[in-house]
Order: structure tokens, then sequence, then C-alpha cells
């Protein structure tokens, strides 16, 4: 987008935004501008008074007449000393709202839609990067907003410039605002081609940044260490930084093209005006009180060039505007906004059926899933088992709908699930996802996430109640500061939980939804991380709580499937076999190879380590991978 297209989006926003402040601005902006000429003027009058004073003496006429002249240069400076911070404070505090604003429409342009394919496409991850632009600081947007009422004083000012400076010649003010613009028009590409190449090459300084990020990061500090990448990587984030610098130099260099061009025309303008001026002092025509006005008034109108150098920082900040109108507008589309506007209260209260769906990835060659049917009777647990990759958890984000199938349907109750409102349908969910997030948080904004914050005074007991279900209670009470501990070490207070323990906790959380009224129970490999014999009693302990609610579970252990009223494998993008656990290891198919494989791993570990008291668990070590 060119420059004006994207200051004319600037000035939008900020008459949007601010438009009382937006005023003031431009009044003190044009009040700040006019005082300079008018300085000018009256110091040519001063100086024209200045001989008849001295000789007629300062209490005379004329003497007055100076002082009154002088005192009111000084009136227009004392003025003038006290609009031009006031101006900029009026940018300042309009350039915070603004980048507090763009900041809430980028935030809402990411946030915005209910599903999540936006943030997995490049081109919206670039648009973020450029749009963060605005968010480098509070600093540069509010630099921009006060540059902004900065050029115009310049401009007011070089206006009243040009008209005293038309006193001389008609064409003098003329030719020099010719120059100026001339070299406006040559620089004006070479810049915009500068901040192009800083948005094209954006891409590569979001590499540096990941790369960077790695290095700082501690859950990546560990294998950083042990794989001895830390060269690696501070060369990485160096090359990247270096390659998008080189570009960015390439192109600022380019900016030089026009340098001789535009000196060329300031030195021949400003000569001529000032050979003019020159003629006309020697014949006398012009006085030296003229020549107090005329030649600060040159120097004003040719310092509209150099002035405009701050021009770079309004230029940057407008930049940053269009990618986030152009984030709203790829992410904030009826597409993206995910359609249904049914209540799902309630739901399921029959069954859960998938029909015929096919679902694949944005980009990718083949579909994940491709005929899927399956029947979930509400009120049971099914468990979801298949190799590395065959869909599970990709079936269960269709089911959470953070997509919709490409083709065939979800249907809750015989509703498709995309005629449900999708707030709605995830407040009936607890999910609990293979890579749930650890926030940096309190034990107690951990569990309290699983349903919106609530001021009931048993809200306490009801966390309580989650963390004990979850078997995380105790270890959360014998944390530094109990509830209130935050789970992140970089915090002072702060504790490190083992990913048990963190799995415990998200649990917990999922635990908390189940209170809140959510009526389906999504576990994506809950417990990978939990010892065998803890995993069991945890699921069979879980299985019993949420009796009668709709349970899905997808877990590689299948020694947990097996509490679990029917199990389904997926193969192949679709269910490859259902039914009981018994009756599929009756039927002898890949569930009771899978089944089998792992009895024999865990048998023969369990006699070379010697175990003891192993029953009910033979079943735990190997995955379904292995098969
Ligand atoms: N966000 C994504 N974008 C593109 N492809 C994806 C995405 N997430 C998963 N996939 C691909 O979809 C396929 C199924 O992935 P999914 O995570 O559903 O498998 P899974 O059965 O849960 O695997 P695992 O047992 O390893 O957890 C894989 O080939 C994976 O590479």
């Amino acid at each position: 987008m060119s420059f004006r297209s994207s200051l004319r989006l600037l000035l939008r926003t900020i008459v949007g935004t601010a438009p009382g402040r937006a005023c003031v601005l431009l009044a003190l902006a044009v009040c700040a501008g006019l005082l300079a000429p008018a300085v000018l003027a009256v110091t040519g009058l001063a100086v024209t008074r200045a001989p008849a004073a001295v000789d007629a003496g300062l209490t005379s006429p004329a003497g007055r007449d100076l002082l009154s002249a002088l005192a009111l240069i000084g009136v227009l400076f004392a003025v003038g000393q006290a609009l031009a911070p006031v101006r900029d404070a009026v940018g300042v505090s309009i350039g915070s709202t603004i980048v507090q604003r763009l900041r809430e429409r980028l935030l809402g342009a990411t946030l915005g839609p209910p599903g999540i394919a936006h943030l997995e496409d490049p081109a919206v991850a670039d648009e973020i990067q450029r749009g963060s632009g605005i968010e480098w600081d509070v600093g540069p947007m509010t630099r921009v907003v006060e540059e902004l009422g900065k050029t115009v004083t310049q401009l007011t000012a070089a206006i009243g410039s040009a008209v005293l400076l038309a006193g001389l010649e008609w064409w003098a003010p003329l030719v020099l605002l010719v120059a100026v613009a001339l070299s406006h028009l040559w620089t004006d590409d070479e810049e915009h081609r500068m901040v192009q190449a800083q948005e094209k090459y954006a891409v590569l300084d979001r590499r540096a940044d990941y790369h960077r990020d790695l290095a700082l990061d501690p859950p990546a500090a560990k294998e950083v260490r042990l794989f001895g990448l830390a060269g690696y990587l501070a060369g990485r984030t160096r090359g990247w930084r270096l390659d998008y610098l080189a570009e960015v130099w390439r192109a600022r260099a380019a900016r030089r093209g026009p340098v001789p061009r535009t000196l060329a025309a300031v030195v021949v303008t400003y000569g001529l005006v000032l050979g003019t001026l020159a003629a006309r002092v020697l014949a006398a025509d012009v006085g030296v009180g003229q020549l107090a006005v005329y030649v600060p008034a040159i120097a004003t109108l040719t310092g509209l060039g150099a002035g405009f150098v701050d021009l770079w920082w309004v230029r940057q900040g407008a930049a940053a505007v269009p990618h986030i109108l152009e984030l709203e507008r790829v992410t904030l589309t009826p597409r993206t906004r995910l359609s249904g506007t049914g209540s799902a209260a309630g739901k399921p209260e029959r069954e859960l059926r998938l029909s015929g769906v096919r679902f694949g990835y944005p980009g990718a060659a083949q579909p994940v899933l491709d005929g899927l049917d399956l029947t979930i009777p509400a009120g049971t647990s099914l468990a979801i088992v298949g190799v590395n990759g065959a869909g599970k958890t990709t079936l269960l984000k269709l089911l959470a709908r953070l997509y919709d199938p490409d083709e065939g349907a979800i249907l809750v109750d015989g509703v498709d699930l995309r005629d449900l409102d999708p707030a709605s349908w995830r407040r009936q969910l607890a999910v609990v996802f293979q890579d749930f997030v650890r926030y940096e948080l309190s034990a107690r904004d951990n569990i309290a996430f699983g349903r919106p914050p609530d001021d009931a005074d048993d809200e306490a007991e009801a966390l309580r109640t989650a963390a004990r279900r979850a078997g995380a209670l105790d270890l959360i009470e014998e944390l530094p500061s109990g509830w209130e501990t935050v789970l992140a070490r970089q915090y002072a207070g702060g504790a490190e939980l083992s990913g048990g323990q963190w799995q415990r906790i998200a649990l917990a959380r999922a635990l908390r939804a189940a209170q809140g009224g959510a009526r389906l129970l999504v576990l994506d490999e809950p417990t990978a991380n939990l010892d065998i014999r803890a995993e069991a009693d945890l699921f069979e302990r879980f299985l019993e709580l949420t009796a009668g609610t709709t349970t899905l579970l997808v877990t590689h252990r299948l020694s947990s499937v097996r509490h679990a009223d029917r199990i389904c494998v997926l193969g192949d993008g679709r269910v490859s076999e259902q039914g009981t656990h018994e009756e599929l290891l009756a039927a002898g198919g890949t569930y009771a190879r899978m089944f089998r494989l792992q009895a024999d791993r865990f048998a023969g570990a369990a006699e070379t380590s010697g175990a003891a008291d192993l029953s009910g668990a033979a079943d735990l070590s190997g995955t379904v991978a292995d098969v």
C-alpha cells in the first residue's frame, strides 16, 4: 500500500479514535505554526523601527513603538514555548490511545475467530508480525502522532513564511516550494521501497525472533543444552537478523539515489531567491527590516525538505495500520466466524454421530479423516486408539469445533454441529488436549480457567473438589503458597511441576469445567506422563466419577482403554474396528494385535525387572505406534 493510502488510513484512525483530541491537536499545531511567521513579521517591524527609536530615545513615540514590538515578540515566543509541549503532549496522548485500540483490534482479529485454522496460515502469521509493528512499544506510535503534529506546525509556518516572502517577489516562495515538493517526490519512492523491504522481509525477522526465543525460553533450555544448540541458535539468530538487515540496508542504500538531484534543486532555487534578494538590497529596494524577515522565511521554506525526515516515523507507524485492517479482513470474515446460532445447552442428550466425515488440513495433499462414521451414545465412554498420525487428535478438534469437516457432518442429537452456536457448544465440553496449556499463573487460576470466573462463595470448595478428584489436591496444598503459588519457577516463590503433576492440574481444570455443566469430556492422552499404576487408578476413578457423562478418551496405553464402554480403532482416516475390549480381542484384529504386543512387552519387562505385583496392569509398556 502506498504511503499516501496508509497515511490516509492512519489519519482516519486518529480522527475515528479520538476526534476531540485530534481537533485540539490540529488547532494547537496550526497556532504553533502561525507563531513563527508572526514573530518574523514583528521582528521586521522592530528592526525597521530601531534606528528612529535609537535617535529619539525609548520614551519617544518611536521608542515606545519599538518597545511594544519587542514586547509582542516576547509574548509570541512565550506562547510558542507553551504551545509546543502542550501540542506534543496531546499527540502522545492520542498516540497511546491509538496503540491501545490497534492492539485491541490486533488481538480481536487474532482471537476473534472461534476456530484456529487462520492461525496456521503462514500469510496470517506474517500479517500478525507486520501488524505488530504498532506494538514495538508504546513509544513509536506516540512519536508518530507527535511528529504529525509537528509536521502540521512546520507546514503552517512554511505557508506563513511563503506569504511573507511573496513581498519580495511573488514567484520566490513558489520556486522554493517547487524544489521542496520535487525533493519529496524523488525521495518518497525510495522511502516507500524501504518500508516495503522491512515488511517483505518480516519473515526473516520472525525467524530470527524464533531462534532467539528458543535460546531464552526455559522450556527449551534442556534440549538446547543437551543437543549443544546454544552456539547454533545464537548464530542463526544473528544470521536471520543480518539477512533481514542486509535487505533493509540495500533498500536504504537506494535512498541515496535522489540525493544529488534534490541537492541541485535546493541549491539552484535557493541561489536564485537569495541572489534576487541581494540585488534588491543593493538597489536599496529592500531595507534592513525586510531583510530580517526574508532571510529566515527562506530558511523556513527550504528547511521543509530536511524537517520532513521525521515523517519517517509517520511512515513506519502508518505502515502497520493496513496490516491490522487486512488481518481483520482475513480473520473476521464469515468463513472464519463459524456459523451456527442454536443453543447447545444440555446436549448431547441422546447421541453424538459422525457421518461420512472428511477433513484435511489447509494445504495438505491428503485428508486425515475420510469417510469416518461413528456413533457415540450419550452418557457412555469411548476410547479412541490408532497409530501415530491416525487422526485421533484431529477428530477431537473437529468435535471441539476448532475446525469444520470438509464433507459429512457431526450431529449432536440429530442437529448439525454447524447449526449450534460455537460458544454454547464449547460450554458443553471439558477438554484436556495432549499439548494442554501450562499457564504461568497461580494453581488456582490454572484450575479455575476450566469455567468462566465465578463469584459464587463456594468456588474455593468446588476447586478443591476438582483438584481432589484429579489427584492434585495434596500437591497443591504442599506448594509454598498453596493455591496462590505461581506454577513457574521464573517467578519469586513460584514452583515447577513435573509432567505428571501438570497433567493432574490439567485434569482438574477439565473436571472444573464438568462441574460447570460440561456434558462431553474429552481427554487426549491426559495421563501419558503418569506412572502405570497412577494412570490405571486415575482412569478408573475418572470414569467412575464421570459415569453418565459422555467421555472420549485417546490413549496409547491399552490398559486404560479397557475401562471404557467402547473402543474404536482409527485407521486410514476412518473407524476400522469398534466394540468392547473383549469383543475386539475376540475379533483378533488390529486392536487384539496391539494389545498382545503391549502385554508381551510388559510381561518381558516384568520378568527381567522382577516386578512383583503387576496384576491388572500387564498391558501398559508399549505404544500403539509399535504395531
Ligand atoms: N495443524 C495441523 N496442520 C497440518 N497438519 C496437521 C496439523 N495437526 C496435525 N496434522 C497432521 O494430521 C495428521 C493427524 O494428526 P493427529 O494429531 O490428529 O494424529 P494422532 O492420531 O492424534 O497422532 P498421535 O498419536 O501422534 O498423537 C498427521 O499427519 C499430522 O501431521
